[in-house]
């Protein structure tokens, strides 16, 4: 299944240039950097008292609390949900170390322009005219290739690290998975392609480093732009610097405050077509700080690349058509690659019905390119 996922990108080239990697030599930010109100969403407020849910996976209602926190946020933390701490703990330690390499050995793990895999800039740079303070490293399947240019000698034990977190992330995923569609009346007999132990066997994941460095003028800044995720759900680990951000209409950018052994869930656009709309792909992105840096790691969670998704039959009715079209993971991404911020409007085949509002239409905020 990766080398599918990787088909997708490889049929979607992003050319960016890797050459503005080089933080630490910078001690002022460049006007190359320098973001404006229009350049994202920086209009919008920051703060209000809100704050998104924090669910504790072993409270026997955390099934009731994960429906209203997808319903009415796309976004929630949860803790006590059993993955390894050490395992976290591990594997930031292995991307702290890698982020660490000095930029001549980084790049020689550069992901070409029609890969997935490797070392650069975030590939949704190319919607935007300013550039992002932060790089990442994305895997897809085994890391082995990539891993073995950085670290000559020692790869295998960041390979172990890294192939036990993809494991254990799809088993997260998959129980996840199981909450967030129970919630919607949804059982194992109405999703076929969980196999049939329900597991989810066939899906995949790519996981997304991100390392933000100290920043000299933060407020002016972007970590990483306004962005939803083309995924069915992402897990997220943070470290102990905030800096996520995600969009809560009539509020404004909401911070999601790292929790010790907290993990941040998202909706991603699939999970908000497979609900046929009622859960809402949550739009965030991440700012960055003056003397700290930030390290995230995303589990980007996708259906088997054989599958269309679409919006589940149970939820769909003559009072509720289906909002969507069906769409394969490969397909949506390529949509994704033109249409960024659109691209969820692009496949959509019938307008919300009168009184319901389209939660996922950011056409008329994002500016994309
Ligand atoms: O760094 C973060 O908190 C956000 C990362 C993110 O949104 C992503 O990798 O898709
Ligand atoms: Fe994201």
């Amino acid at each position: 299944m990766p080398s599918r996922l990787t088909d997708a990108f490889r049929a979607h080239p992003v050319h960016l240039h890797h050459k503005h990697l080089d933080f630490t030599s910078l001690q002022e930010l460049p006007d190359s950097y320098k973001w404006t109100q229009l350049d994202d969403h920086a209009h919008y407020p920051s703060g209000g008292a809100e704050s998104v849910p924090v669910i504790d996976l072993s409270d026997p209602n955390a099934f009731k609390k994960i429906g209203h926190a997808c319903k009415t946020w796309g976004v929630f933390q949860v803790t006590n949900h059993g993955f390894p701490s050490t395992l976290l703990d591990n594997t930031e330690k292995a991307s702290k170390s890698l982020f660490c390499l000095p930029i001549q050995q980084k790049l020689k793990a550069a992901r070409s322009p029609d890969g997935v895999s490797g070392y650069g800039i975030a590939r949704i740079s190319s919607f935007f005219s300013k550039l992002m303070w932060s790089e990442g490293f994305t895997v897809v399947g085994s890391p082995v290739e990539h891993f073995r240019q950085l670290w000559p000698q020692d790869y295998t034990q960041f390979c172990d690290i890294i192939e036990e977190y993809q494991m254990e992330m799809q088993k997260l995923a998959a129980r996840l998975m199981w909450l967030m569609l129970g919630s919607l009346g949804i059982t194992k007999e109405d999703v076929k392609w969980a196999g049939p132990k329900g597991d989810f066997e066939g899906a995949s994941g790519a996981l997304q480093f991100n390392y933000y460095p100290a920043c000299p003028d933060p407020d002016r800044a972007m970590g990483l732009a306004a962005h939803t995720d083309s995924t069915l759900l992402t897990i997220l680990h943070q470290n102990s610097t905030s800096g996520l951000q995600v969009l809560r209409e009539g509020t404004g950018w909401v911070t999601v405050p790292p929790i010790p052994g907290g993990l941040v869930i998202n909706v991603g656009d699939l999970l908000h077509i497979l609900s046929n709309g009622l859960y809402p792909s949550v739009l965030h992105r991440a700012v960055v700080n003056r003397t700290k840096h930030r390290l995230s790691m995303a589990y980007l969670y996708g259906p088997p690349s054989s599958v269309k998704i679409s919006p589940l039959s149970k939820l769909v009715s003559p009072s509720q058509p289906p909002l969507y079209r069906p769409v394969t993971w490969n397909e949506y991404l390529g949509t994704k690659a033109k249409h960024f911020n659109k691209a969820l409007s692009s496949v959509r085949v019938c307008a919300p019905l009168n009184g319901l509002v389209d939660v996922n239409d950011h056409s008329n905020r994002v500016k994309v390119g």
